[in-house]
């Protein structure tokens, strides 16, 4: 079995939606794929209509095959403070052609307000390890974990694209995807995430630094959150940068002419153009924008966001004993 769904991106490639078909008759919602949590949530009948506004509802009592997992919770807070929490069923759950059929659905009971703002997002899909799935008191297993057996390779794609459509392939790698060889790096999931060595950077075309540090592939944070002291190298490089608490990064005058940004997997090396790197205006203006790559102070590892992953076709491996994540060019 395999699979392919759309990932499409919203406004300054914040995050990328893909449409979910859950029940019977199948109830099309459009979910975060989300590579950094391990929850399928929704958008609920189940939540107060206050917190909806414009969202796509999951209804049980409208899908023959919904049935309510008693006494089983779950809540989760984001890296952002976002948060949402609620109750669960098990129902049927199709990505992109890819079915299972007692998949956990976590529907909502409260959301917070950024989750309210934000119309067009009807939920998250989790495809980090499942051993930080959140449900209680029995933990449950991600969509990926649960159809991995049934898919011709235990693994999915991403091929995330700057503000265009994009694709999450699940069980096969399509060739026509990317160009070259694809370099795999051995992924460490002790704390439920796709986590690995990233083995150095360079800015432009100064010389490349081989010093390496962790990060995690994370397909639901919109930014790459760097360590300070490359994140300082690189706004070094442009003119009027400057570091600004009151918007919570560094920011730069849009028309900055700013330097592509090289990071390592191994012996490869990758690169994310510096048009990708001008994330969004902080003023209607349009006079300072703020930037793509910020500083992963305070986090403990980097977080490798879609500014990062947008820039190569990911695999995201769990075929053998240890999981792995390939990178390619495209
Ligand atoms: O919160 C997220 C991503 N988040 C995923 C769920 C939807 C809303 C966005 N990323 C994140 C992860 C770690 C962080 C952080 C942000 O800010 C500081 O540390």
């Amino acid at each position: 079995d395999s699979g392919s769904a759309r990932a499409s991106p919203e406004q300054y490639d914040i995050q990328y939606l893909t449409p979910v078909e859950i029940g019977t008759p199948p109830q099309t919602l459009n979910l975060d794929v989300d590579s950094g949590s391990s929850d399928l949530w929704v958008f609920s009948t189940e939540m107060p209509a206050s917190s909806v506004k414009g969202q796509a509802q999951y209804d049980p009592s409208k899908s023959s095959t919904a049935k309510r997992v008693q006494d089983a919770t779950w809540n989760i807070t984001y890296g952002d403070n976002s948060y949402s929490e609620g109750i669960v069923y098990k129902d049927v759950v199709n990505v992109g052609g890819v079915s299972f059929d007692a998949q956990a659905v976590e529907a909502a009971t409260a959301v917070s307000q950024t989750f309210t703002t934000d119309a067009n997002d009807d939920g998250l899909l989790g495809l980090a390890f499942s051993t930080i799935n959140t449900v209680q008191p029995s933990q449950e297993k991600t969509f990926f974990d649960n159809v991995a057996s049934e898919l011709d390779a235990a693994l999915w794609t991403a091929d995330l694209k700057y503000h265009k459509s994009g694709c999450y392939d699940f069980g096969v790698i399509d060739d026509s995807k990317y160009t070259g060889q694809i370099t795999y790096t051995d992924v460490d999931s002790s704390d439920g995430f796709w986590m690995f060595d990233v083995s150095g950077y360079g800015i432009g075309n100064n010389t490349f630094q081989s010093t390496s540090f962790q990060g995690i592939a994370d397909t639901g944070t919109t930014l790459a959150m760097l360590p300070a002291q490359v994140v300082k190298a690189y706004y070094k490089q442009v003119r009027g940068a400057k570091l600004d608490n009151s918007q919570g990064g560094y920011v730069f005058p849009c028309q900055a002419n700013l330097p592509s940004f090289v990071y390592g997997v191994g012996n490869a090396r990758y690169e994310i153009p510096g048009q990708y790197i001008n994330y969004a205006p902080v003023d209607n203006d349009g006079t300072t924008c703020f930037g793509g790559i910020q500083s992963d102070a305070g986090i403990g590892f980097a977080i490798l966001g879609d500014i990062l992953l947008k820039s190569a076709f990911v695999v995201f491996d769990a075929s053998e004993n240890v999981p792995r994540l390939g990178f390619a060019k495209k």
